[in-house]
């Protein structure tokens, strides 16, 4: 089964899992909730599925919009059902890292709001500790005049790299949808972090907006799985 089919197995079977009708819903970012938004979609011309759906960032926005789904932001609802959503890699303990789109902090605040979070995702993301699969690091979202003495603590703090990220596609820093700059912390794997006191460490940073790390958020995790089956992880 190939990564993609594994992303689409898990995002259906994740929204035939937990999506009911007359529900709001968060929708995440990245390249594996767009299988999640295609069931959806499926879902309403079908069944005629009715949900209203809450974006995590632009790329979700023009999904839910393109997909001819019902928009609607958390002024409208501020208490949501359930949000789907993507991970970088997800441990044993259900920790997750996300931002590696960049999305972290709408997806924090949404997944935050909502009565459940679930997590989609191939069976790459599928780690015993984070950073034993994914090697970009932790993205931190910064306000752009105070990243470079974040990038000095972090470093100074847990060691490791924390680097400015970079546009692919036009000169300067990447820019999130809020304006911000992101760190990627590339910590040394040779530790053992408790994310817990990591998370909070950082979050009081002057300056930080938020981590990509998401702890006991996570209400169950779907990993499409190399054999074509779905892994389900439920906590809580
Ligand atoms: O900022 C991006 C988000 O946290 C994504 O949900 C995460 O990067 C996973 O994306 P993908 O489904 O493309 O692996």
């Amino acid at each position: 089964m190939s990564i993609e089919e594994a992303k689409r197995l898990a995002a259906f079977k994740a929204v035939d899992t937990f999506i009911q009708d007359n529900t709001i819903i968060g929708v995440g970012s990245g390249s594996t909730i767009v299988y999640a938004v295609e069931r959806l979609a499926e879902l309403k011309r079908t069944k005629n599925l009715n949900v209203v759906c809450v974006p995590t960032s632009f790329q979700a926005r023009q999904l839910i919009l393109s997909n001819d789904l019902k928009l609607g932001d958390l002024e409208q609802y501020p208490k949501l059902n359930c949000t789907i959503d993507g991970a970088d890699e997800v441990d044993k303990n259900l920790v997750l890292i996300k931002g590696g789109g960049g999305c972290l902090l709408q997806e924090k605040i949404i997944a935050g709001y909502s009565e459940k979070l679930i997590i989609v995702a191939d069976y790459n993301k599928d780690s015993q500790h984070l950073g034993d699969n994914y090697k970009k690091g932790i993205p931190i979202e910064v306000l752009p005049l105070a990243y470079k003495p974040i990038q000095m603590r972090i470093q100074e703090k847990y060691r490791g790299s924390a680097t400015l990220r970079m546009s692919k596609m036009k000169a300067g820093p990447v820019i999130t949808d809020n304006g911000n700059l992101i760190l990627d912390w590339v910590f040394p794997t040779s530790e053992t972090f408790n994310w817990d006191e990591v998370n909070k460490t950082i979050k009081m940073m002057p300056g930080v907006i938020e981590t990509g790390l998401f702890i006991n958020m996570a209400h169950a995790v779907f990993f499409g799985t190399k054999d074509g089956s779905v892994k389900e992880i439920y906590t809580k």
